[in-house]
């Protein structure tokens, strides 16, 4: 067997293992790339990029106003066109050949650890200083009574669905299954979300709660505490039986109820690599239990998001190209649910904050109605939580419209643990939705500066011997 010999080999071709292979090879090393399915992934083919197409289609879908079945059957396929034609817009950045034209050797076969320090992939065995798995997640398909024998949806298929569904139900009130739900409903279907605990539960209840009596307020039925124990039907009459024996019917049914890290193909005990059912074992330098090994992004069981898959390659660049101690904070990193109103969040929830920080947590909100700009464009549903603890945010909840571009600079103080005053002396233009970051952090000066005898005090004294 042809044996290569590289500094760094990449498993996965995705947000994380492009990121790692493109900062390598061009900061000098050799590096191998293997992908067994898809270049780009998850994010790029099954994940981010269809899903926020399908919700802008929809979005536009939603102000063109409701249509009849014949003419909404005709917008589904205009949608899935676009979703097609965005993935392909950014299919080149991702490609094998941009990858080859960078200098990096791609191995398209799934790969397979067959020592230590060796795999093996499309009839080659790939020795490496070092190696980087970045093989990602798929879909959980519980084991449900009846789901092995009815057709049904995931991430992976409901993308090329080829006709518009009549009634989908949705298991899984997460971000999936709630941005699906909704790109599905402002297109013409029915929905209705099956949750087993509390839909968006991750988030701060008070934020999800505006975004589910959104949703409701569209049309999509949603139904928490409602775990599914049976499945039944097939594609045009499916039977969903939930704890307590209701049953719920609808045409179409996805599977949106969590992932699981792709490791069934690595024979990762060959390497010594020690996993649990959340992910491959490592610690904040990313380094699995053989040192030579590292693991980023959702294979890695630390969030699942492809800016933390980024932010990993970030550190692996740093410690495994350039040789210098890197490790992965966590308190930083933000996420979106592109819904409408969108949820973001950044830091620890007020919950977690209180948890962690007891009584030095202060909680600064600001309600969206009291933004200018937000009065004027009618987007007066939402808020934001700011968490401080010394002077400092540490972390932050919007609901609103474009949450998640708001939260961007709140990202940036908490990622350089700035103080609020640089957010509170930063000028913004008016009127501008951002001005509720800023507005947050004025509101922990305020009360020191106009409740405040002692200000009052100097005030007066300054004020009489001022000429
Ligand atoms: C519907 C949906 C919407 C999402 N929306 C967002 C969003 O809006 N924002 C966000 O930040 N995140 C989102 N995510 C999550 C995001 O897609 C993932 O966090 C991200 O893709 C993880 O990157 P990764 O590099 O870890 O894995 P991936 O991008 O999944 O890449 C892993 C790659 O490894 C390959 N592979 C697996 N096993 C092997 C093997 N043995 N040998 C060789 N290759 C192998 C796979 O084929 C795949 O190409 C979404 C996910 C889904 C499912
Ligand atoms: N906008 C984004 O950034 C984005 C979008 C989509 C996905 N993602 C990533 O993908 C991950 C997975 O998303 P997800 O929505 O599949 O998973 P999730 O784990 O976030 O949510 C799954 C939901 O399914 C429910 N559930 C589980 N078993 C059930 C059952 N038998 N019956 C009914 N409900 C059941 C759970 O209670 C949970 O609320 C996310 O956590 C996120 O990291 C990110």
């Amino acid at each position: 067997m042809n044996v290569i010999e590289t500094d760094i080999c990449v498993i996965g071709a995705g947000s994380g293992g492009l990121s790692v292979a493109a900062g390598a090879v061009q900061m000098g090393a050799r590096v191998v790339l293997i992908e067994g399915h898809k270049m780009g992934g998850d994010c790029l083919n099954y994940g981010c990029v269809p899903s926020k197409a399908l919700l802008s289609a929809a979005r536009a879908a939603k102000a063109a106003g409701p249509v009849e079945a014949e003419a909404a059957r005709t917008r589904y396929a205009a949608a899935q066109a676009h979703v097609r034609a965005t993935i392909a817009a950014i299919e080149p950045h991702d490609s094998q050949e941009r990858f080859e034209g960078l200098g990096v050797q791609v191995i398209r076969d799934y790969a397979r650890f067959t020592g230590p320090d060796s795999v093996e992939a499309g009839g080659q065995t790939i020795r490496a200083r070092r190696f980087v798995v970045a093989t990602g997640s798929s879909p959980v398909v519980p084991d449900i009574s009846g789901l092995d024998r009815v057709p049904h949806l995931t991430n992976e298929t409901l993308f090329d669905m080829p006709d518009l569904p009549g009634h989908l139900l949705v298991m899984g009130g997460g971000p999936i299954g709630l941005e699906m739900a909704l790109a599905h409903r402002r297109l013409g279907a029915q929905v209705t979300v099956i949750e087993g605990a509390q839909a968006l539960g991750r988030e701060d209840a008070q934020a999800a709660a505006v975004v589910l009596a959104q949703l409701r307020a569209e049309g999509i039925e949603i139904i928490e505490g409602a775990q599914v124990e049976r499945v039944s039907g097939r594609t045009g009459a499916i039977e969903v039986q939930v704890t307590g024996g209701t049953v719920f019917h609808g045409t179409h049914l996805l599977v949106a109820v969590g992932r699981r890290p792709s490791i069934d193909r690595l024979d990762l005990k060959a390497a010594g690599i020690r996993h649990t059912a959340d992910g491959i074992t490592v610690g904040d330098d990313l380094r699995s239990t053989n040192r030579r090994v590292y693991a980023i992004g959702d294979v890695a069981g630390r969030g699942q998001f492809t800016h933390l898959a980024g932010y990993h390659a970030g550190i692996i660049i740093r410690a495994a190209v350039l040789g210098l101690p890197a490790k992965a904070r966590a308190d930083h990193i933000p996420r979106v649910t592109y819904t409408d109103p969108e949820l973001a969040q950044v830091g620890p929830t007020e919950a977690e904050a209180r948890r962690k920080f007891g009584a030095r947590l202060q909680v600064l909100r600001v309600d969206m109605a009291q933004i200018d700009r937000a009065q004027a464009e009618g987007w007066t549903e939402g808020f934001l939580k700011l968490m401080v603890v010394s002077g400092r945010p540490i972390g932050a909840t919007i609901v609103g419209a474009q949450a998640g571009e708001l939260i961007a600079p709140l990202c940036l103080a908490i990622s350089a643990r700035m103080k609020l005053s640089a957010l509170a002396g930063t000028v913004l233009p008016y009127p501008t939705l951002a001005e509720i970051g800023k507005r947050g952090a004025g509101a922990y000066f305020s009360p020191k500066l106009f409740d405040n005898p002692f200000v009052k005090r100097m005030v007066r004294l300054v004020q009489r011997v001022m000429p």
